[in-house]
């Protein structure tokens, strides 16, 4: 049988497992770490942390192609670089569940059509909300507007503090990891990749 979360909706997710055991294994991780989950202040606290989980992860329910399905023809002959800089992002890694937290820097080569800015900001958050590398969330970004918006090149640059590396194991602080993904244009012709980072880095 397989095991595969179909995503109907948060509720009724087949597979899933309930809200209160999802607060029941929070209580065991209160227990664990040494607290009395019982404890007044404590008392509310798996609710909240399911809550906010569903925030934490809520990209799963969320699909890339129906966010980027809305195509402006009318852009009056528009064929250059469009640039979306720093936009925040936070995700989680799915070595350690910790967050990392960071911007994205998405451009794209329009075909004749473009998107609507807040959308890209959409793509990133919806695959930035679930477990992830930022390699694999990086590709993913790129290659949900490809697919979506067949355009002439994508480019996507991510740059993010990993706390797991800050927090915890290594407990290195300040180091910015940066990943980049180029398709089509951006990928052939370096010229066009370097006015990209030239205009990322020239603020
Ligand atoms: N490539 C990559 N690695 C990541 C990312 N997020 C976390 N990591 C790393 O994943 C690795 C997991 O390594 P493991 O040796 O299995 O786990 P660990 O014992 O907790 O490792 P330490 O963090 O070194 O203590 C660590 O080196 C993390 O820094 C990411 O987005 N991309
Ligand atoms: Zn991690």
């Amino acid at each position: 049988m397989d095991a595969k979360i179909e995503t109907a909706g948060t509720d009724d997710v087949i597979g899933r497992p309930s809200q209160a055991e999802a607060e029941a294994a929070v209580r065991t991780l209160i227990a664990w770490a040494g607290d009395d989950p019982a404890r007044e202040g404590l008392i509310e606290t798996p609710e909240r942390v399911v809550k906010a989980f569903r925030e934490f992860y809520c990209g799963y329910e969320q699909d890339a192609a129906e966010t980027l399905d809305r195509v402006f023809d009318e852009a009056g002959g528009y064929d250059d670089m469009v640039l979306l800089r720093d936009i925040p992002f936070f995700s989680h890694c799915e070595h350690h569940m910790v967050p990392f937290i960071g911007k994205a820097h998405i451009a794209y080569f329009p075909d004749g059509g473009v998107v609507g800015l807040s959308k890209l900001a959409r793509v990133v958050e919806l695959f930035a909300r679930r477990l992830q590398m930022q390699e694999r969330l990086t590709a993913e970004i790129a290659a949900a507007i490809d697919d979506g918006l067949k355009p002439f090149g994508v480019a996507v640059m991510l740059e993010a503090e990993h706390h797991c590396v800050s927090m915890r194991g290594a407990q290195k602080q300040g180091v910015s990891t940066v990943t980049t993904s180029f398709l089509g244009r951006f990928k052939t012709d370096a010229a066009e990749r370097a006015r990209f980072l030239s205009m990322v880095n020239g603020r």
